[in-house]
């Protein structure tokens, strides 16, 4: 039997800015199908990390690894799309045209970047609003447009990072409901989500690296198969109170039998 090989491989990443180590000894591989979600403390490299993946290591960064590995397109260019935190949307331009920045940086053709342009906005739930000014739109839609912008070029690889950081709690967690039911990597592609939010990691994610202090390292790696145990243990990494909706849920019926096992006992 042979195993598809990982999208992404990355072994003993460290990564300093002067005498501040960001990142250190990060090794971790996505396979393709995947999404995998980095979770850690404010300032632990976790945007440094997809800089790195993404090519776009910031002027001053020392970057020593053993591998860095993505892949790579026809043209010879990384094969991954970024979106880098908050929309960076152009507000001088209107929703189909900030949609297609990174397909004209990246020289699609035209045409067909423009049809599949509208078919991503309508997809996302922008129909009608191609001609619409980003001043024009909810937070919400314009995260979305940011996220179809990242999209459009199909490439294999998305680095999101914080995508709906700004957003507040309700819109949010309707955004998450949004993303989870869209095939966004696909069977050959992969998604990295940067957050801090614990329950969007595992609603989204089949995978949640947590990350610890800086300088960044990787604490657990795991695969989300029941969501109320890996919420224990990304909270336990994280240095947090683990009780999870399950242990509460549980709560009761524990009460319930230390109750019962006290009667008895009083009985006999
Ligand atoms: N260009 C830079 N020059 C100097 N230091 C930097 C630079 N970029 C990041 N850093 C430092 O590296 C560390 C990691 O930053 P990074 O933005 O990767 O963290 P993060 O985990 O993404 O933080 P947050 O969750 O708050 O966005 C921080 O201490 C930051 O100050």
């Amino acid at each position: 039997m042979t195993t598809s090989p990982d999208l992404v491989a990355v072994r003993s990443l460290s990564v300093r800015f002067g005498s501040l180590a960001a990142l250190a000894d990060v090794s971790f591989s996505v396979a393709p199908g995947s999404f995998v979600a980095v979770i850690g403390p404010s300032g632990c490299g976790k945007s440094t990390l997809l800089r790195v993946l993404a090519g776009l290591v910031p002027a001053g960064a020392a970057v020593s690894a053993d591998e860095v590995r993505v892949p790579v397109g026809p043209d010879g260019r990384r094969a991954t799309a970024w979106m880098p935190q908050g929309d960076s949307l152009l507000p001088w331009r209107r929703a189909l045209p900030n949609a297609l920045v990174g397909a004209r940086i990246a020289g699609l053709d035209r045409a067909a970047s423009d049809a599949r342009a509208r078919a991503l906005l309508e997809e996302f739930g922008l129909g009608g609003f191609e001609r619409a000014w980003p001043h024009e739109l909810s937070g919400g839609m314009r995260q979305r447009l940011a996220l179809a912008r990242t999209c459009l070029p199909g490439r294999p690889v998305l680095l999101l990072d914080e995508p709906f950081g700004a957003l507040d709690a309700l819109t949010r967690r309707r955004m998450n409901a949004w993303l989870a039911s869209l095939a966004l990597a696909g069977p050959s592609g992969a998604v990295v989500l940067v957050t801090h939010d614990v329950d969007e990691a595992l609603l989204l994610a089949d995978r949640v690296l947590v990350m610890s202090e800086r300088p960044g390292r990787v604490v657990l790696d795991l695969a989300v198969r029941d969501r109320a145990d890996a919420r224990d243990r990304v909270l336990t990494a994280l240095g947090l109170d683990p009780i999870s909706p399950s242990a509460r849920r549980a709560a009761p019926a524990r009460a319930a039998r230390d109750a019962r096992s006290r009667r008895a006992t009083r009985a006999r």
